[in-house]
């Protein structure tokens, strides 16, 4: 053992037996308590060296299926919480009462630390299993802890610095715990007030999740603050009575535990009854409405959010939330300045039921927020119902918005049918690429927006419509009005508020949207972690399909993966332009054991002149066809399709630098032997070559 380790072990035995003794050993805080429980109760040795437990498949699996809906809610908490922290070196964990790890979002940089120290999927991080870390001891003090460096019990875990929190359920019990663990000179000071601060979004949003059919009343002492991480909330019966409250609401009414305020009417706490709460917000379009706390007299500005309800009615409609869907409009962007400013805007106007237009370019994600918004506002529960005006032939848009009377036209059903406008009824129409809406509709929707009136075709009654209506377009609609394709005076009625979603390119949010995806589209349970150059690379893509082409890019990398470990040797070729890639360790390692580096590989300019001709690839004398494009040897069809594209850039590559492998390897930055196994196992071969080269 090292000098420093049994110092280590020295100090830990001294501290515990100097309290055990005198107990003159100043004030006992959370660590020294927590090596006296480690020594004396669990009977650890701090000098184990054992890797941590890590408990099977199935059992995790179990473990994290039980925590569905705070696991849900806490990813997306984990990747804003990587993001503040992106670069500190810090993996961001989140256990479960246990302390078994179940999920993990890695820093690039502290990977190889990571699961050297047993920061894993599956492993066991309770005080008892590891001693004092952070994650088992804020478990074992219930509350926030940090332990750094050598405040760890065990010897194995003084590289390590964690700040913990506990995360609570409504009911006051602990279900799980988050941390972020980094190496020791990385630590930062507020890095445990960045984690609380996550804990409590967390439980919030849980709360928010699980009492979602029932009344929730939010409420701060400041209106602002409502919808922020320090609101208070309440779930009431349609009685009136709590059913449960979060730790903010009960420490701003001066409560110590739910216990005290469960059962109770509302009218015990604050000086409102319910129906006139429910009233008041109601009529005041959910906007805050002052009311007096009767234990404290303090006042609060307070909305109550009726119950979701679940409708049944046809067409597309986004699902009432569930534990699948947390915070929708949280989930559209991590601190973009750009996106943050449509969310607010977005989430005042849609109150006061203005039209939203959204514009940017394809894939920006302007369905995905009209339908996160729909899902955070008032009409959240009621239907969403999209339309592509793009998409519906011409001849059917006007039955297909409209609806109509039985026997309206020949082929018209018996019943008659409701159009799309009428199923949004009380919640939101979302108009896709409204640009291709025909000329002569856009005269019917604009009467139907104005007189918030509907006839189907055939005639009839006229009947009430209640709508917000969000639009989407790609297109200049300036411009098509000049052009005298779009109604001036429809623009103006769509367009009560404009926000335009920045392309991808330009969102300083890449990586935690990256980190996202990639947790949401690895769902078999891989704790994958993504490497600094790849994250980079993605970062200086111009990305002209946008958050669309980043998810289907990963989507691709995810399934076609060799290790958990993603760089930019995942990336297809087209990617990788521009990029100097770092070989990856185990080809590093296979090239300096076979001694076959190519010190050329990555040098560029004079070096490409005077290669030895050897380098490039013969021709096969016995080739009939020497012009051939398409080299197969007839076994590329096995490859899957982003192998088969990486093949293509390949060949293309190869094609144009006439087959002069040291200059096609130094072009891509990797090195010729990389290049000798990709052309094998792409199965290319030259044009003129009978085997794969
Ligand atoms: N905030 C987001 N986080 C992660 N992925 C997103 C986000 N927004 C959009 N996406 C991804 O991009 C895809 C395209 O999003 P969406 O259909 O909303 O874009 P759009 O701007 O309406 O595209 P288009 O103009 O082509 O209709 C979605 O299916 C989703 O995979």
């Amino acid at each position: 053992m090292s000098d420093g380790a049994l110092a280590h072990v020295r100090r830990v035995r001294s501290i515990v037996q100097g309290r055990d003794g005198s107990g003159a050993a100043g004030p006992c805080n959370a660590i020294t308590r927590s090596w006296i429980r480690c020594l004396h109760d669990y009977q650890l040795d701090p000098e184990r060296r054992e890797e941590p437990e890590v408990v099977d498949a199935a059992e995790l699996a179990e473990r994290r299926e039980r925590l569905a809906g705070v696991q849900a809610v806490a990813k997306v908490e984990m990747a804003n919480l990587y993001q503040q922290l992106a670069g500190s070196g810090y993996a961001i964990v989140l256990t479960d009462a246990a302390g078994v790890l179940l999920n993990y979002f890695g820093d690039p940089g502290f990977t190889h630390a990571a699961s050297r120290s047993g920061l894993m999927p599956g492993a066991v991080w309770s005080e008892r299993a590891q001693g004092t870390n952070g994650m088992g001891t804020c478990l074992a003090e219930r509350r926030p802890v940090t332990v750094h460096q050598d405040e760890h019990y065990l010897v194995r875990h003084i590289g390590l610095s964690c700040a913990g929190a506990p995360i609570f359920d409504h009911e006051g019990e602990i279900v799980a715990a988050l941390d972020a663990s980094g190496e020791s000179r990385l630590a930062q000071q507020h890095t445990l007030a960045l984690v609380t601060m996550s804990v409590q979004m967390i439980e919030n949003r849980v709360f928010l999740d699980r009492f979602r059919h029932d009344y929730i009343l939010r409420f701060h002492n400041r209106p602002e603050f409502i919808g922020t991480l320090s609101e208070g909330a309440i779930a009431l019966d349609p009685a009136g009575k709590v059913l449960a409250a979060t730790r903010c609401a009960l420490f701003q009414l001066g409560f110590a535990a739910p216990a005290d305020i469960v059962g109770h009417d509302i009218t015990e706490l604050f000086n409102s009854s319910f129906p006139g709460l429910v009233d008041s917000t109601v009529r005041k379009a959910f906007h805050a409405v002052p009311i007096f706390g009767l234990r404290n007299g303090a006042r609060f500005y307070s909305v109550m959010l009726p119950p979701v309800r679940v409708t049944s009615s046809a067409g597309r409609q986004a699902a009432a939330p569930t534990s699948q869907a947390p915070s929708p409009l949280e989930r559209v962007h991590f601190g973009d300045a750009a996106m943050a400013a449509n969310v607010r805007i977005a989430t005042r106007v849609c109150e006061r039921n203005v039209a939203i237009m959204l514009v940017g370019e394809t894939g920006t994600g302007k369905e995905v927020f009209a339908q996160a918004l729909h899902r955070s506002g008032p009409r959240a529960g009621k239907p969403f119902v999209a339309i592509n005006c793009a998409a519906i032939p011409e001849t059917l848009i006007e039955s297909e918005l409209f609806g109509y009377r039985a026997g309206a036209f020949t082929g018209a059903s018996k019943e008659g049918q409701q159009g799309k406008l009428y199923q949004a009824n009380g919640g939101t129409l979302f108009l896709d690429e409204i640009g291709d809406m025909p000329y002569p509709l856009q005269a019917r929707l604009l009467r139907v927006l104005e007189e918030r009136t509907i006839v189907p075709l055939g005639g009839g009654a006229p009947l009430p419509l209640d709508i917000q209506v969000t639009s989407a377009t790609h297109c200049d609609l300036q411009q098509m009005i000049a052009k005298g394709t779009f109604r001036e005076d429809l623009f103006y009625r769509l367009q009560g508020i404009t926000l335009r979603l920045p392309p991808l390119r330009e969102r300083t949010d890449v990586r935690a949207l990256v980190s996202l995806i990639v947790t949401e589209e690895s769902d078999d349970g891989a704790p994958l972690s993504l490497d600094e150059t790849l994250l980079a690379a993605l970062e200086r893509q111009r990305w002209p399909g946008n958050l669309r082409q980043l998810r289907h890019l990963l989507r691709a990398m995810i399934a076609l993966r060799e290790s958990d470990h993603l760089t930019v040797h995942d990336l297809p070729p087209e990617y990788r332009t521009g990029i100097v890639a770092p070989e990856s360790p185990m080809r590093d390692s296979e090239e300096a054991l076979s001694g076959t580096r190519d010190p050329g590989a990555h040098a560029a300019g004079p070096l490409a002149a005077g290669l030895p001709q050897d380098d490039v690839l013969a021709a096969d004398p016995d080739a009939t066809d020497p012009l051939a494009t398409d080299p197969d040897d007839g076994n590329s069809h096995d490859l899957n399709p982003l192998e088969h594209a990486e093949r293509e850039a390949l060949l293309r590559e190869l094609q144009r630098h006439d087959w002069n492998i040291s200059t096609v390897a130094r072009q891509l930055h990797i090195s010729r032997n990389t290049l000798y196994r990709k052309v094998q196992r792409l199965h290319i071969r030259h044009p003129g070559k009978a085997v794969p080269c």
